[in-house]
């Protein structure tokens, strides 16, 4: 693969935590590539460093060695306020718990990346990712007033909103019915392949990853193996 087919790539990443007795090594020089306009879940068993890996290459984290880059920067180079800088430029964020801030409503919640990015907001991009995600008759109410799926689907429209070069999304469904992941999944899917957004996800479950065009598996820091999807939308 050339470079610039890589939306997030990483060389022989290292994370080591603790020292001594206590020390771990989650990361074990993995090099990885995650595609641009691709769905990529990250699977392993717990504690096989599936986290880490996310939070060192979308710059949560600082690795102990190795390299990462996002496109054409090199995150493992950058000072704290430039990481930050590019965390809200060009990356967007999905977690098991939603994080949205309770006194904002959907919209408010939706655009506020942008807000605090000091952008407009595209309104006709932001009408297609609204429509996508099926909340426009829940844009005035509070995440108190919306279901644990559609607080996702609030918190997957703040993470698009910006057009990020990549939307790191950690177990998006871990917290959702079937029902709920289903809609969820399939919204992600659609992101890719309706707006060409490349995604990389952490699960657990292989129905989540069956939305996915490559599965890395990773198992005690180190990637084992890498495939294909057969089907990219379940
Ligand atoms: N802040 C930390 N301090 C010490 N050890 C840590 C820390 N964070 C993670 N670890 C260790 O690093 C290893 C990898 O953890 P990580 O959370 O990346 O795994 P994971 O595959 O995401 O697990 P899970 O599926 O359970 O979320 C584990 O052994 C974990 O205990």
């Amino acid at each position: 693969m050339t470079i610039s087919n890589a939306a997030v790539r990483a060389a022989s990443l290292t994370k080591v935590y603790g020292e001594g007795d206590a020390r771990v090594v989650a990361l074990d020089g993995v090099d990885v590539s995650f595609r641009r306009g691709e769905l990529t879940a990250i699977m392993g068993p717990s504690g096989s460093g599936k986290s880490t890996l996310m939070h060192c290459v979308a710059g949560l984290d600082r690795a102990t060695s190795g390299q990462a880059w996002v496109g054409d920067v090199e995150l493992t180079g950058l000072a704290d306020d430039a990481l930050t800088m590019l965390r809200r430029d060009r990356i967007g964020f999905v977690f098991q718990a939603f994080n949205l801030l309770p006194t904002l409503n959907a919209w408010e919640n939706i655009t506020l990346p942008l807000d605090l990015a000091g952008k407009r907001v595209d309104r006709a991009f932001a009408d297609v990712v609204i429509d996508a995600v099926g909340l426009r008759d829940r844009l005035g109410h509070r995440p108190s007033q919306l279901s644990g799926g559609q607080q996702q689907r609030v918190a997957c429209a703040r993470a698009l909103i910006s057009k990020p070069d990549v939307v790191f999304a950690d177990e998006p469904t871990g917290a959702l019915d079937s029902h709920s992941s289903a809609e969820l999944l399939g919204f992600l899917r659609r992101s890719v392949v309706e707006l060409g957004q490349t995604v990389v996800m952490v699960t657990h479950d292989p129905t989540a990853a069956s939305y996915a065009d490559r599965v890395v598996h990773l198992a005690d820091g180190r990637i084992v193996s890498e495939q294909l999807a057969t089907v990219g939308g379940a």
